[in-house]
């Protein structure tokens, strides 16, 4: 067990470790330094060496290289067919259905039956002929994504025959030149080259109801030959052989025409035992044909089923029988040589394994030997074959422009990429307060403006060297630009909404205020109207033309107890400065309105007087005195008064004569008195309002500010009762009496004073007036009015004038 465990347990650690370093290295001795020593560059050789030859260098003449003859570039044309695009056809079969199962609907039927049919596709071309002379080669999607492909422009070439020329446009545009100069003597060579199924075959030999150049040449060379004479000049000659690759090993060329084994011995550039066939006719010449192609290599690739596996070369030689020596019979001799070559071919595409794939490159090399002369390039043109297409068209290159037009370069798809993350943050910046529908207009936007920057980016000239990120900046801000200027046109609209909206409100309260303006106007009119009778009322009964009489009146009034103040009476004389005081307290002139007044009314009271005299009865006690001071004052003469004016005091019949205008006047007012003497304060606001017209609406208002009360107002009536009874105890008590009543009325209308206010003279006339005068037009009044008249007409006539005078000065001084 121990010597187990010994042989299990570890070594023992040892006390010192000891690290192994390499050995220093030493640089190897070289020659030169082991060897003899060189000679050591003494300034004593210095003139052995030789000086370098710069002068001699610099005098050689380089020998430019000399350009291409014509002929040459003639012989290098280049021709391209694009073979027409293959259609998909792709079959759809419909399932049997088991018999015993439910009928089927008979549109459901319908639909299956199509499902039988053909359906054909067109594949898609990587090759666009731009024009006769110039093709665009654009690679597939996936291989731009992957491979980062161009898209190439090839221009330059001799001719472009499109996909749906025929044989007959190759030929003419070909080999027709070249088949007169082969008529002429001069021989030329055209080589088909193409990828494997590109048409060359096709293009060279055809099929009999399509024939190629081969046999249309053939039949262009006996043509012209029958026409030139029976006996012609030239004799034809045809020799056919291939050469292909045997198994990998070698180069082989076979005899198409000849017997038996036909193999052909190459020396070095010489074939050997060649069979050259006379052609005498154009059914030689195919029957020739037809035999060399049953004998050429074909094999079946991926490509096409009847690959041409070998290079086929046709000999045309023209020689002239009017020449009997060899030597020149040769010289003269022209050659036309047609090479349908084998399919330049990718391992990939062909499948081509072993053999075949040694067989392929052989063909690809001898392919670039033929390559260098005039040539018809055939291609597909399906997007499938662009490596093809491209590696053909890029061996052509060096005689041709190509132009790269590719936009989609490594770094700018990456600057695209960059561009349009930031453009992302843009637009949740910009949409992000948006409605979805705008974000969607945005999204739409951005898609059609990518569209036109990629419809541009292809559409540009490849030798603009502009950057796109310029573009696409500029873009980016038009659209920034076009999205703000859209939305802020979104907020223009919304705000002119509103103010439509609140417009058309307006509109229907203006509606309202003309439908309710229409109605007041209506009111107005009513009132009107009736403010227009009542006023033709108010003319016939009031005296609404009197307000002024009464202010003549009251000034008259005025005059008179001026003229009074002079008597000698100091009744008369204390009443006169009462008015004196007045009219110094009123704001309108005094004397001057009294003396135009006094003379109106003058002229009044003889109009008045008249008519009242026949009017009246006689008989009657009141009538009688009133005839009397009216009488008297008919009688007044007017030029009297205005001397009396200046007669500081009056005659007796003159102050008659003016009670007695007063006294008229005064009568005239009494409806309108008794009016406002039947309603309260209220109503009588009302009715002023209704009776006077809005421009003296002014006067009752006025009235109101008066503040006159009911009691101011009936005070003086009270007064003036008393005072008839005065009057009428005064007819027998004498003029002592009458003294006693007037002091007591004057200490009366002294304690009652109104406040006096401000106000136009006229308003405080009329105010007084019509307070006044209701004395005699109240129904309810007591006899103590027509008393009045009762006193005063037995009273001789100084007394009844200072009676009524009393009496007007006792109305206004309320
Ligand atoms: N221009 C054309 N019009 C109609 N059919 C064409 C045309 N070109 C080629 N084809 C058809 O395409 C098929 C393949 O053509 P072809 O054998 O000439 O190709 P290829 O280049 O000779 O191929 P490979 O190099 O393998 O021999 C043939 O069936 C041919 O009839």
């Amino acid at each position: 067990m121990e010597e187990l465990q010994k042989s299990f347990s570890p070594p023992p650690c040892p006390t010192t470790v000891t690290v192994r370093r390499n050995p220093p290295r030493k640089a190897r001795a070289t020659p030169y330094t082991t060897g003899a020593k060189p000679h050591s560059v003494s300034s004593t050789n210095t003139h052995n060496v030789p000086s370098f030859p710069i002068d001699e260098i610099l005098s050689i003449q380089i020998p430019q290289s000399e350009p291409l003859k014509s002929s040459v570039l003639e012989s290098l044309k280049i021709f391209l067919r694009i073979k027409p695009l293959k259609t998909l056809t792709k079959v759809t079969t419909t399932k049997s259905r088991p018999r015993n199962v439910w009928p089927q609907n008979p549109s459901k039927m319908y639909r299956n039956s199509d499902k039988g049919k053909k359906s054909t596709k067109i594949e898609e071309a990587c090759i666009a002929l731009n024009d006769s002379y110039s093709v665009t080669l654009t690679p597939p999607q996936a291989l731009q994504e992957l491979k980062r492909s161009k898209t190439e422009v090839y221009e330059g070439f001799s001719h472009v025959f499109p996909a749906d020329c025929s044989q007959n446009d190759v030929y003419g545009k070909m080999v027709q030149p070249l088949l007169e100069d082969f008529m002429k003597g001069k021989s030329g060579m055209l080589a088909a080259l193409g990828p494997s199924g590109s048409g060359k075959t096709h293009t060279v030999f055809g099929t009999p109801k399509d024939p190629g150049i081969v046999p249309l040449t053939l039949r262009q060379i006996f043509k012209k030959s029958d026409e030139s004479s029976p006996g012609s000049l030239r004799s034809f000659y045809l020799s056919i052989f291939e050469i292909c690759s045997e198994r990998g090993k070698g180069e082989k060329a076979y005899d198409l025409l000849g017997d038996g084994s036909s193999e052909l011995s190459v020396q070095q550039s010489t074939i050997r035992g060649l069979k050259e066939v006379p052609i005498h006719n154009l059914e030689e010449a195919e029957s020739l044909i037809g035999q060399a192609m049953l004998k050429r290599a074909t094999a079946t690739t991926n490509s096409n089923s009847q690959s041409s596996r070998s290079q086929c070369i046709i000999n045309i030689r023209a020689a002239s029988n009017d020449v009997t020596n060899e030597t020149k019979m040769q010289s003269s001799d022209a050659m036309l040589t047609i090479v349908d070559l084998a399919g330049a071919e990718r391992e990939k595409r062909t499948g081509n394994q072993g053999e075949r794939l040694v067989e392929s490159n052989f063909i690809n090399n001898t392919s670039m030997v033929f390559g260098q002369c005039l040539r018809i390039l055939t291609v597909k043109a399906g997007e499938e074959d662009y490596l093809d297409t491209s590696y053909l068209l890029k061996q052509a290159s060096p005689y041709m422009k190509i132009k790269f037009d590719n936009t989609e370069e490594p770094c700018n798809k990456r600057q695209l990429k960059t561009f349009l993350r930031v453009e992302k943050n843009k637009k949740i910046k910009l949409s992000a307060p948006k409605t979805s529908q705008i974000e969607e207009s945005v999204a739409a936007e951005r898609n059609r403006n990518s569209q036109e920057v990629n419809l541009q980016g292809k559409k540009a000239d490849p030798t603009d060297k502009s950057s796109p990120k310029l573009e696409h900046d500029s873009l980016d801000k038009i659209e920034r630009e076009h999205i703000i200027m859209r939305n802020f046109a979104k907020v223009l609209w919304n705000v002119l909404k509103q103010y439509n909206e609140k417009l058309k409100v307006a509109e229907g309260e203006i509606c309202s205020l003309k439908d309710n303006l229409r109605s007041e106007q209506l009111k107005s009119l009513g009132l009107e109207t009736e403010l227009i009778h009542l006023k033709s009322s108010c003319k016939q009964n009031l005296a609404e033309p009197c307000i002024p009489k009464i202010e003549a009146l009251t000034h008259a009034k005025e005059q008179f107890e001026r003229n009074v103040d002079d008597d000698p009476c100091n009744l008369i004389k204390t009443r006169g400065e009462a008015s004196v005081e007045e009219c110094n307290k009123s704001p309108v002139p005094c004397k001057n309105v009294k003396d135009a007044e006094f003379v109106l009314c003058h002229t009044s009271t003889d109009n008045d007087v008249e008519p009242r005299q026949h009017q009246q009865p006689a008989n009657s006690e009141e009538n009688v005195g009133t005839t009397q001071v009216e009488a008297e004052a008919a009688d007044f003469p007017s030029d009297q008064a205005i001397q009396n004016q200046d007669d500081p005091t009056p005659s007796p019949e003159r102050v008659e004569a003016s009670q007695d205008c007063i006294n008229n006047q005064l009568s005239k007012v009494q409806t309108e008195s008794a009016i406002s003497r039947r309603f309260s304060d209220s109503e009588k606001q009302k009715r002023n309002r209704r009776l006077l017209p809005a421009s003296s609406r002014s006067v009752p208002e006025e009235m109101n500010d008066l503040d006159i009360n009911d009691n101011q107002i009936e005070k003086p009536q009270v007064k003036i009762s008393e005072a008839h009874v005065q009057e009428k105890s005064k007819s027998t008590q004498g003029p002592e009496i009458e003294v006693h009543a007037r002091e007591a009325a004057k200490k009366q209308g002294s304690r009652q004073k109104p406040r006096r206010r401000l106000q136009p003279a006229s308003s405080v006339l009329l105010t007084r007036e019509i307070n006044t005068l209701e004395i005699e037009d109240d129904v309810a009044e007591p006899k103590g009015n027509r008393g009045r008249k009762k006193t005063t007409v037995p009273q001789p006539r100084s007394q009844g004038s200072v009676t009524l005078l009393r009496l007007l000065t006792n109305n206004l001084h309320i």
